[in-house]
């Protein structure tokens, strides 16, 4: 291995530190920041996230509300739940966990949270926000992979940008970020061409596809920054990311692992728009 290790649990313990301070702040304020999370249905992984999620919390001071319910919910539930939540001033964020059972049509679901308690980001409003370079929540994957190509100084005025995947949680505010930080942005998908083509050109490549390994040290550019969003469970039970780490990292300049990469990032920065959602409306209590 000659890449550098881009550590997403550290860098995540940093954030939280300068997150727990800010909640004690607003504490002293008499507002306790708080995210309430809703889960629907089993998905094993999902109820794992979700668990990790509410974990952070505690270790930063961030009061979590965590509901669940059963796979088969009549929709109108989870609707008047979140209604009633977009009602509770001591409620600051609002995390509806996906992906949700078939009988759900999820945008409709993401577009009943209040956006300005929207802390994934993924509310219409909040992503044309994005789009017109005036963000108010940045989608918690994409904001922390920026954190990570911060904390490793990565240059993006003019680099070449290279994205596996095109999902609206990842892929594409991914690519609005770096087109914001100066980045010549590629967007591959399945139906591209020659993805070799493209991810050898990639002086950053972002893979967030859900595909074990499948880009391989063959792939990338020797001294590229390799950020790997994917996480699959292999039928061994271990986790494992979009690149081939061992033969990635032998021509990269650095790379992110999985697990402990963009995973923990992912938690840091949901706690920090949730920070972000309480200090606003902290300070314009009508908005
Ligand atoms: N409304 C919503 N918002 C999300 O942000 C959201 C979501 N739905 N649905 C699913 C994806 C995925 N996601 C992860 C969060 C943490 C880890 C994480 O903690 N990963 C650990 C390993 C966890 C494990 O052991 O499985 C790591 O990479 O080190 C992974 C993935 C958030 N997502
Ligand atoms: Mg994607």
């Amino acid at each position: 291995m000659t890449a550098r290790l881009i550590d997403g649990h550290a860098l995540a313990a940093t954030v939280r530190s300068d997150l727990a301070t800010r909640a004690g702040a607003l504490k002293a304020r008499g507002i306790t920041p708080a995210l309430a999370v809703i889960l629907v249905g089993d998905d094993a992984a999902s109820a794992v996230y979700v668990r990790n999620k509410i974990a952070a919390c505690e270790k930063t001071g961030i009061r979590s509300l965590h509901f669940s319910f059963a796979g088969d919910v009549d929709p109108a539930v989870v609707f008047a739940k979140i209604d009633e939540l977009n009602r509770d001033a001591e409620v600051h964020g609002i995390l509806v966990q996906l992906p949700l059972p078939k009988q759900f049509e999820t945008d409709a679901v993401l577009e009943t949270i209040a956006v300005e308690k929207d802390v994934d980001g993924f509310h219409a409003q909040n992503i044309g926000a994005l789009a017109q370079g005036k963000p108010r929540f940045i989608p918690c994957t994409p904001y922390g992979v920026m954190k990570m190509l911060a904390s490793i100084n990565a240059s993006l005025e003019g680099a070449e940008a290279v994205i596996v995947g095109r999902s609206n949680i990842v892929g594409k505010p991914m690519a609005l970020l770096l087109l914001a930080q100066g980045c010549t942005v590629t967007i591959c998908h399945s139906q591209t061409r020659d993805l070799a083509f493209h991810t050898r050109r990639a002086d950053i490549l972002i893979a967030a596809v859900g595909r074990p390994k499948m880009i391989t040290g063959g792939m990338i550019k020797p001294g590229a920054v390799v950020i790997d969003v994917g996480i699959n469970r292999l039928p061994d039970g271990k986790l494992c990311g979009d690149v081939d780490f061992a033969s990635a990292s032998e021509v990269c300049a650095a790379i992110t692992p999985v697990p402990g990469g963009v995973g923990p990032m992912t938690i840091a920065m949901l706690l920090a728009n949730t920070l972000e959602a309480a200090e606003r409306l902290a300070l314009h209590p009508s908005f």
